[in-house]
């Protein structure tokens, strides 16, 4: 049996509705996965979708820092990260060092609407094998 994707979801404010939007289409899926969220975008999973979500804390107070102390420890195969690209973020070093690390440890990042869907679907189809060579 292919284990359960383990995906970590988070969006930027004036990204969240097109998260629940995202989510809600991938409902089904994401509820056969383990999922980790930052604060507030994991509140909004849990409360409109209903998805079983472990919140970290918000992005702002090292949320980001937290899921990529994950992904370093091998504990993630993909984040699905809808950055806000027109609004500065007070804590852009901490984005900045998610996104690295998902480079390092060569971790899935989709960070728009378009490639979450080819990250999602793909892992929904095939299972977590993103980062495995081929
Ligand atoms: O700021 C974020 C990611 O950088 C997201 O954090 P929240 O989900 O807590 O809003």
């Amino acid at each position: 049996m292919i284990a359960a994707p383990r995906i970590a979801l988070i969006a930027h404010d004036r990204k969240k509705d097109d998260m629940i939007a995202l989510a809600g289409e991938y409902a089904a899926f994401l509820r056969r996965c383990t999922l980790t969220a930052t604060g507030t975008t994991g509140g909004r999973l849990i409360s409109e979708l209903g998805l079983a979500v472990d919140c970290k804390h918000s992005g702002p107070l090292g949320g980001d820092l937290q899921i990529g102390a994950l992904l370093v420890e091998d504990r993630i195969d993909a984040v699905i990260f809808l950055r806000d690209p027109m609004t500065p973020q007070p804590h852009e070093p901490d984005i900045n060092a998610l996104v690295r690390a998902c480079d390092v440890h060569n971790v899935a990042c989709a960070t728009n609407v378009a490639t979450a869907h080819l990250v999602l679907s793909q892992l929904r189809d095939n299972g977590p094998a993103l980062n495995e060579e081929v």
